[in-house]
């Protein structure tokens, strides 16, 4: 992702891409980003130090091991962040929390338009469903490329979080099914993920009832509409008050 952020922000002008950051054992550290993001030069070369310079904002895609330095380092120099890292720790999303009191944050673990209004469709469904004659199934089902290191993804998990508030509380969060484990309940949401080769990214949400079913879903062809969307969002978020925002504030899809 930071590849297709490097590519996309330098091709737009009203925009200075003035770091590219990774970890000490990246063997092409050292070398110019825009290279290494396939295209010319960029006068930025890869490197582990933070910047110097004044910044406006930084774009984070990385992993947890790589995101509490971020937000450390965006607090102490009152920095606004834009968060897609995904799969933080509990202890991480309260830090991520807690920074949002001090400096503007995007944070949202799909940065595709697309996923967001699917999103806001889902719960739409799930509002007008709940009480359905019979009883409502739900499923979340997403693919993804071979290398994703975190399971259910970030989005999968926000689909449910957002359908569950319209079921209700009692609503269980299930991963996976294997022997015998007896009926399906109904308050019950399942996630399964799939993990196949290049997939830039898949979501189908099942809606299930006695005699039909929906199924919405967003499917994205390539990962630009994430690294557009973050860049997106950074451009939005410069001048924001200190808060967590998310994509629907972004978007203008309100919550
Ligand atoms: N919100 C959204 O729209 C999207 C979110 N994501 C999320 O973004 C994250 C990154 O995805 P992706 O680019 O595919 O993953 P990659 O593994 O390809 O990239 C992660 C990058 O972070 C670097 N990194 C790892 N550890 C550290 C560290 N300690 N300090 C600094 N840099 C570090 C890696 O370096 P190296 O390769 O050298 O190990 C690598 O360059 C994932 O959490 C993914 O789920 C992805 C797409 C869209
Ligand atoms: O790792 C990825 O690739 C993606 N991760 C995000 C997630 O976990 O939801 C967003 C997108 O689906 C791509």
């Amino acid at each position: 992702m930071g590849r297709r952020v490097v590519a996309l922000a330098s091709e737009d002008n009203s925009l200075q891409i003035v770091s590219a950051i990774d970890h000490e054992s990246n063997p092409r550290r050292g070398q110019d980003a825009g290279v290494i993001a396939g295209f010319a030069p960029i006068g930025v070369n890869l490197t582990s130090v933070w910047p110097e310079e004044e910044v406006d904002v930084v774009i984070d895609f990385s992993l947890p091991e790589a995101i509490d330095r971020c937000i450390e380092n965006c607090v102490e120099a009152t920095i606004p962040l834009v968060v897609a890292t995904t799969g933080l720790s509990e202890a991480q999303q309260a830090k991520l929390k807690a920074a949002g009191e001090l400096i503007p944050v995007v944070w949202a673990p799909s940065m595709s338009l697309a996923v967001n209004l699917t999103m806001k469709l889902a719960a739409e469904v799930a509002e007008t469903l709940d009480d359905v004659a019979g009883g409502l199934d739900v499923e979340i089902i997403e693919r993804h490329h071979r290398f994703k290191t975190d399971a259910p993804s970030g989005t999968a998990l926000k689909f449910g979080e957002l359908i569950a508030k319209k079921l209700g509380p009692e609503t269980r969060h299930v991963h996976g099914r294997e022997g015998q484990t007896g009926e399906r309940t109904q308050s019950e949401i399942g996630y399964h993920a799939v993990r196949v080769g290049d997939n830039p990214g898949e979501h189908t949400i099942v809606f299930g009832m006695l005699g039909e079913r929906i199924e919405l879903k967003v499917a994205a062809s390539n990962r630009d509409c994430y690294a557009s969307g973050a860049i997106a969002a950074a451009k939005w978020l410069i001048g924001r008050p200190k808060g967590i925002y998310n994509m629907f504030d972004v978007l203008g899809l309100d919550a």
